[in-house]
């Protein structure tokens, strides 16, 4: 059985005030069958992790460098996340590949530095919404998965895969159900196909404005091991509520 996952993408959003909001949630969360995760900026990492130590909440980065260190001004290594407290990064995510052009390739070499530093990458895919009206949806996630995953050391103890629809990312829409256990199903045939055993511990988490309201039924769909949230999880009272949707949900 899988562990479920919730975990807050908080982007470029936050600055000191605003770990206030992570305190809180490791105050009032104890939900002792969800994994509760938060990514901040990279200048509140570590406070963050102190803030939160000893608590349910991890804390991870929203990005790393492929490398271990060197010439390269302005990013920040996997091992550097790891000694400022972090145990997950989130790698991948759309607003990188749109942002910064990162390729798949360059998404796998960050997943193999992330899992050499020890930390849980959270390896994210989704469609632009022009791809999924050309019908293109399974063949373009199956793609960056299979594209962003390295061969070796994936795990469900290394490696979250996050599904998250372009289109649905601070728009307040929201695939259909049927749609989100169409590509949730796909992905998971997917790592089965490729890393046998070792895939069944392997979360799969749907991200895309996801609120309290409509937690519950994302949830209870299928092959749904938790969420990528952005803007819900930037307050601990909408986060909290998500988490606890995710608590009371059936296992996937
Ligand atoms: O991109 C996301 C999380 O990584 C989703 O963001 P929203 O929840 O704000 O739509």
């Amino acid at each position: 059985m899988r562990r479920k996952l919730a975990a807050g993408n908080w982007k470029m959003n936050g600055l000191s005030g605003s770990l206030g909001e992570a305190v809180a949630l490791a105050a009032t969360h104890s939900a002792p069958g969800v994994d509760i995760l938060l990514c901040p900026p990279t200048t509140l990492l570590d406070r963050m992790a102190d803030a939160v130590h000893g608590s349910k909440v991890a804390v991870g980065g929203q990005d790393c460098h492929p490398a271990v260190s060197g010439a390269h001004t302005g990013d920040i290594s996997a091992e550097m996340l790891a000694d400022a407290g972090a145990s997950y990064v989130i790698l991948g995510h759309s607003e990188r590949r749109a942002d910064h052009g990162e390729s798949d390739a360059l998404i796998r070499a960050k997943t193999e530095a992330a899992l050499a530093a020890g930390l849980v990458a959270v390896v994210c895919v989704g469609e632009t919404e022009a791809q999924r009206d050309a019908g293109e949806t399974l063949a373009v996630v199956g793609a960056q998965l299979a594209g962003s995953l390295p061969d070796d050391g994936v795990t469900g103890d290394s490696v979250v895969v996050a599904y998250e629809p372009v289109w649905a990312i601070g728009t307040g829409r929201v695939p259909t159900l049927e749609q989100i256990a169409e590509v949730h199903d796909s992905l998971r045939a997917a790592l089965n196909a490729r890393y046998g055993a070792a895939a069944e511990g392997i979360r799969l988490l749907y991200g895309g404005s996801v609120k309290p309201g409509n937690a519950a039924e994302i949830f209870a769909t299928s092959n749904v091991d938790g969420a990528l949230v952005g803007g819900a999880s930037l307050t601990a009272a909408d986060f909290s509520a998500i988490i606890a949707a995710l608590e009371a949900a059936p296992a996937a």
